[in-house]
């Protein structure tokens, strides 16, 4: 991990717990919506570190892999090992899978746990793929238009360049935040968050749904 990647995370952990805990003066509840991936990695662990009321927190993702929660591609599985560390064990994590087979046999039951939230949420934090993909809208998702359309809170997705299928918050749940952060690393991404600025079609590059919200950066190369 570079220095300044590393100083990244902590910038964003601080501001995350700035905001947290501003809202928490004026709600008994708080909700947090973070991303998986690898990149978030530093900044769940600086953020777990934070002297916040975790117990008044609830904290879900923004998608998921349909996997097993000990596989190593489950982003619950991710936050579990390094963000619900510490103090930060006793928010209320929301995961996004259940026992069903499938995201398509698995939605609804999920869309009923996280109705309960106390949105709109106080951060939504997104990462970016270099296809310019966020949460689970991917511009090869055969249910992209829908995941961008609708109002139903969650969508199972099929992705051909993935190998597992996902479920993922639609836009329009996405964009029910007080606030929106991007969290991104590297000259890449930077490259295609540049092109993504430039253009407006958001099947093409899902990532451009989010940037009008507005949308706070935090990048390091
Ligand atoms: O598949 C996913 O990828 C994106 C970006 O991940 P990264 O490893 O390039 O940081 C992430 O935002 C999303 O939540 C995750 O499911």
């Amino acid at each position: 991990m570079s220095n300044v990647r590393q100083a990244l995370a902590e910038q964003l952990a601080e501001a995350v717990f700035q905001a947290l805990a501003e809202d928490l003066t004026r709600q008994e509840r708080a909700l947090l919506v973070v991303s998986g991936g690898s990149t978030p990695v530093p900044f769940f662990k600086a953020l777990a570190a934070k002297p916040l009321p975790w117990s008044r927190i609830d904290i879900t993702l923004a998608d998921e892999r349909w996997v097993d929660e000990q596989s190593s591609d489950s982003n619950a599985k991710l936050v579990r090992e390094n963000l619900l560390q510490g103090a930060a064990a006793n928010a209320n994590f929301v995961p996004l899978t259940s026992d069903a087979s499938t995201p398509e046999e698995g939605v609804e039951e999920v869309a009923k746990r996280t109705a309960s939230l106390s949105w709109p949420a106080s951060v939504v934090i997104l990462g970016m793929g270099g296809d310019g993909h966020t949460a689970s809208l991917f511009p090869d998702s055969l249910e992209l238009g829908l995941a961008l359309s609708t109002d139903e809170p969650l969508v199972a997705v099929r992705t051909p360049s993935q190998p597992q299928p996902r479920i993922t918050f639609s836009a329009g749940r996405l964009h029910q935040a007080h606030r929106h952060i991007l969290h991104i690393t590297g000259d890449d991404k930077r490259s295609v968050l540049a092109n993504a600025m430039s253009g407006d079609d958001v099947r093409k590059l899902p990532i451009r749904a989010f940037l009008s919200c507005p949308l706070a950066i935090y990048w390091a190369p």
